[in-house]
């Protein structure tokens, strides 16, 4: 089954001196979704935004917010990032007791609702939930930072969410995330992703490279 590739810069990586206008350019570029990671220096070893940074962006595109929420525990926040401006909010299922309960959480303020999986999360983390999914995230790092290299042991884990996901006949966007770079997005698309995050490969090169660095991802 072919799918389309859609791009989601991690702002992880750009500029935050100027983080408004880096989220205009990757608008301007094509990205589809934006993505931001939210880490809390607990859940994973490092500190990046909170809602008042949701907020302050929103106004600089009507583009989706990705809002990945790397932070525990993770219930006491979604309130004030579904009315920061996420459009998705996505949930690592070791960052609550009650990951069923997050995720009704989630759709209760109106918003799509992910789960994110770590490299050493098994894809049956998924199970009992897929009714409720809008997003699978796969990570294909450890979550904490850019720059890190693809794990391909995630290529495997990717194929069987894929499956998963056909099967389950909803529309539920597989995204994967960590080391996508001019190589790796060929071979996580094949193996099914179709949303790819990708932080150093976006924000390479200025403002003026960012257009053709999506559409190499992209694969066009
Ligand atoms: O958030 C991350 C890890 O937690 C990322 O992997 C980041 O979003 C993307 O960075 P890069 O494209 O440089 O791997």
């Amino acid at each position: 089954m072919q799918h389309s590739t859609l791009i989601a810069p991690s702002i992880l990586s750009a500029d935050f001196a100027r983080l408004g206008e880096e989220v205009r350019a990757v608008d301007a570029a094509g990205a589809d979704y934006i993505h931001i990671d939210v880490m809390d220096g607990h859940f994973v070893p490092n500190i990046t935004i909170g809602p008042a940074v949701v907020a302050a962006l929103r106004p600089h595109t009507a583009k989706v917010f990705d809002v990945h929420l790397m932070i525990s525990p993770v219930d006491l926040f979604i309130a004030d990032f579904a009315k920061a401006g996420a459009d998705i909010i996505t949930v690592h299922p070791e960052a609550g007791a009650h990951t069923h309960r997050t995720i009704q959480l989630i759709k209760s303020l109106g918003k799509k609702a992910g789960i994110s999986l770590n490299p050493a999360t098994p894809v049956e983390a998924v199970d009992y939930l897929i009714d409720d999914l809008d997003l699978i995230l796969v990570m294909s790092v450890n979550p904490g930072f850019g720059g890190q290299s693809f794990i391909r042991s995630q290529l495997d884990k990717i194929r069987a969410l894929r499956r998963r996901i056909d099967e389950s006949g909803r529309q539920i966007d597989l995204e994967v995330d960590g080391g996508i770079n001019f190589d790796t997005s060929a071979a996580a698309i094949e193996a099914g992703a179709d949303v790819l995050v990708a932080g150093t490969a976006t924000f390479t090169g200025g403002a003026d490279a960012y257009a053709g660095n999506i559409r190499r991802l992209r694969g066009a």
